[in-house]
């Protein structure tokens, strides 16, 4: 923990209290601007200051990745016109992925600062942000950034921000979170024009958590914003949602990191520590029980709840344990983690081909992907993700099914399952690009099933390569693929997007399986559109077969042992007899291939006395096999599962 530093909370009532967060397309430079003003409010030492790492991107993933995934929170101090000011930040996501992480850090400001790059100009995400920040009655601050970069066009992109949001020019600040020029001015603005949290420390206890992450010695470390009431250590407070009661062990403020304090009053936001155990036990909103005692019956009164709006989970997949074995430490992992990241929901589920494991359910398959590398990283979990699917929705002639699980999909080419009909999720799709590219777009949308399509010009049209607002309808399952690398490199990386929930839609889909040596393996079943099914099935059972591995097997297997090793991760490698691979929608074999019988010998083309390298080469394969389940008499690994979706789409 942080050296203590004697802090006087009570020094800081509301009107010297500013909340807020920082918003943005992915990129835009949050964290630099979140950095630049921890330094300028010394907040961080300069030993941090000048290393190039941000300090509040902090998770491993975020810092090889380069995207912020967990909302951060700082306080800071700041003497404005001989005032001492509590100045709250919290540090926001970017990618589409995580807007619910933004909504939860907006509803604890009363501020945003909006943050726009000026090379790069307004973007799909900076209007979401903007819109969610306007829903919420936040006050917002524009913000241009990177007006060092030689490409800044601040004319022209202050302009687009006025005519894309209403903001009058003279309120846009012109900053440099990286050098720093300008930032003084956005401190300023933070205290002059972001209204102070309302809240009295008389009222009935009550406070906000928006985030938590686990300690392994103190429990769940929640992060809270005060509303009313003072919240000390020792005190007793129950959670409005569970209705447990537990005791403050700690609490104080994120300075950035945690600063023990004796209170937390109304406006200000930190953490507590009370020795919660399970996520289960997470709260919403806390209330010292002791002032709700109802006189005369000595029960315990809660408050209403208060609820979040739930968020949308938008894929799902099932994680499996390579070795079954592991199933308990899998499933604890996973707990713990979800204790990071509430977003993601957890039930078990059991295949016949993977045996125990969890279905979870996250926002977006890159929150899915970083969701597996911080069990890997974090937990050294070995394990087996299945196809992300997104939830659909069954229509039978008594009752409507979700279906998240294409295991658990009817077959529809049955009329004894009576299935009146099939939805899917769509969404509203916003894609901005310059004008230049709106033909590839409009394309790429057509292949994947938009509809309703429509644009128009973000720039006046006098402006040189203008660029367009892009919007359609689409299925959800065909964005959660590979949509968003396939926009990226048709536009040459200038395509910006986002999109929104739009209810569901009748669809033509079916539930397509895949027989390896004749026996089904329900976790690589999948659900897809009926005009798919024969490109589909035929380029899945191809990619299982991997008729360039049978021939590299073939051909280099003894004259490059270790090309055929690597090789052998990327499909399934070949047995020992003839394996049969078959897609099959209802009863119909839409496709077919078989795998011939070899044994890669991966050490076969190494002669007598070199051990070291014999020795590498089956090290090689150890690895390789890892990540491989056995299922039946074939070896299946990780890809085999991943690449689903991407032959779908392709
Ligand atoms: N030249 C210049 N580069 C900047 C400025 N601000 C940020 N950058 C760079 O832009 C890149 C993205 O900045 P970040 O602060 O990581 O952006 P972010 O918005 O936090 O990104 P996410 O967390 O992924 O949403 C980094 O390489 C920064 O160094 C600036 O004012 N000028």
């Amino acid at each position: 923990m942080a050296a203590q530093k004697s802090i006087q909370m009570e020094d800081y009532s509301c009107d010297v209290i500013r909340n807020f967060s920082i918003i943005a397309h992915i990129d835009h430079g949050k964290s630099t601007l979140a950095d630049r003003l921890l330094e300028m409010t010394s907040t961080i030492s300069a030993t941090v200051k000048g290393t190039n790492q941000q300090f509040l991107d902090k998770l491993k993933v975020e810092r090889e990745r380069g995207i912020t995934v967990k909302a951060q929170t700082a306080s800071m101090f700041h003497n404005h016109n001989g005032r001492n000011y509590l100045l709250n930040l919290i540090d926001t996501p970017g990618h589409v992925d995580f807007s619910w992480e933004v909504s939860r850090s907006m509803a604890a400001c009363e501020g945003a600062l909006l943050l726009v790059d000026a090379t790069q100009g307004v973007q799909a995400q900076s209007l979401s942000v903007f819109h969610t920040a306007c829903e919420r009655g936040l006050t917002i601050i524009p913000v241009l950034n990177k007006i060092d970069l030689p490409a800044a066009q601040p004319d022209r992109i202050t302009a687009q921000m006025q005519s894309t949001f209403g903001i009058d020019p003279a309120d846009v600040l012109h900053i440099s979170a990286k050098t720093g020029q300008g930032v003084e001015a956005v401190l300023q603005a933070i205290v002059e024009r972001i209204p102070p949290p309302t809240g009295s420390p008389s009222e009935k206890m009550k406070a906000f958590l928006f985030d938590s992450s686990y300690d392994r010695y103190r429990g769940v470390i929640s992060l809270v914003s005060i509303q009313n009431g003072v919240l000390r250590k020792g005190d007793k407070i129950a959670s409005c949602y569970t209705r447990k009661k537990y005791e403050i062990t700690d609490l104080g403020i994120m300075h950035p990191e945690e600063v023990s304090t004796s209170q937390l009053l109304p406006g200000q936001v930190g953490y507590i520590a009370c020795n919660m155990k399970q996520s289960s036990e997470d709260l919403l909103c806390i209330s010292p029980y002791r002032r709700y005692t109802s006189p005369g019956n000595g029960n315990t009164h809660f408050p209403p709840v208060e609820w979040f709006p739930a968020q949308w989970e938008k894929v799902y997949a099932g994680v499996f344990p390579v070795d079954s074995n592991d199933f308990i430490k899998l499933e604890e992992s996973i707990k713990r983690l979800t204790l990071t990241d509430r977003s993601v929901t957890v039930q078990r589920e059991s295949s016949t081909a993977l045996a125990q494991g969890c279905r979870l359910g996250f926002l977006g398959t890159l929150h899915m992907d970083v969701f597996r590398q911080r069990l890997e990283d974090e937990y050294d979990a070995n394990i087996i993700i299945t196809a992300p699917t997104v939830p659909y929705k069954v229509v039978y002639k008594d009752k409507t099914v979700f279906v998240s699980n294409p295991t658990d999909f009817p077959d529809i080419t049955d009329p004894s399952a009576k299935v009146r009909e099939v939805q899917e999720p769509i969404v509203k799709a916003t894609i901005i690009v310059p004008e230049d590219y709106l033909g590839e777009m409009m394309d790429l949308c057509f292949l994947h099933r938009a509809e309703d399509m429509d644009h128009r010009y973000l720039d006046s049209s006098s402006a040189s390569s203008a660029r367009a607002i892009l919007t359609c309808t689409m299925p959800l399952s065909d964005i959660v693929t590979d949509f968003f690398d396939k926009l990226k490199s048709r536009s040459s990386g200038f395509a910006s997007f986002d999109y929104e929930d739009a209810g569901y839609q009748r669809s033509n889909l079916v539930k397509m399986s895949f027989l390896l040596n004749n026996k089904p393996v329900d976790a690589l079943a999948l659900i897809v559109h009926r005009s798919a099914e024969q490109t589909v099935g035929r380029l899945w059972v191809k990619k299982l077969r991997a008729s360039s591995h049978t021939f590299c097997l073939a051909s280099i297997d003894k004259a490059s042992p270790s090309l055929c090793a690597m090789l052998s991760d990327k499909v399934i490698p070949r047995q020992m007899f003839e394996v049969p691979i078959q897609a099959v929608v209802g009863k119909r074999v839409i496709a077919r291939e078989t795998l011939s019988a070899l044994r890669a010998d991966v050490t076969a083309g190494l002669y007598g006395g070199h051990y070291e390298r014999k020795m590498k080469h089956l090290e090689n394969q150890k690895e390789s096999k890892r990540r491989m389940k056995r299922i039946g008499s074939v070896d299946l690994p990780q890809e085999a599962f991943f690449d689903i979706l991407r032959t779908k789409s392709s």
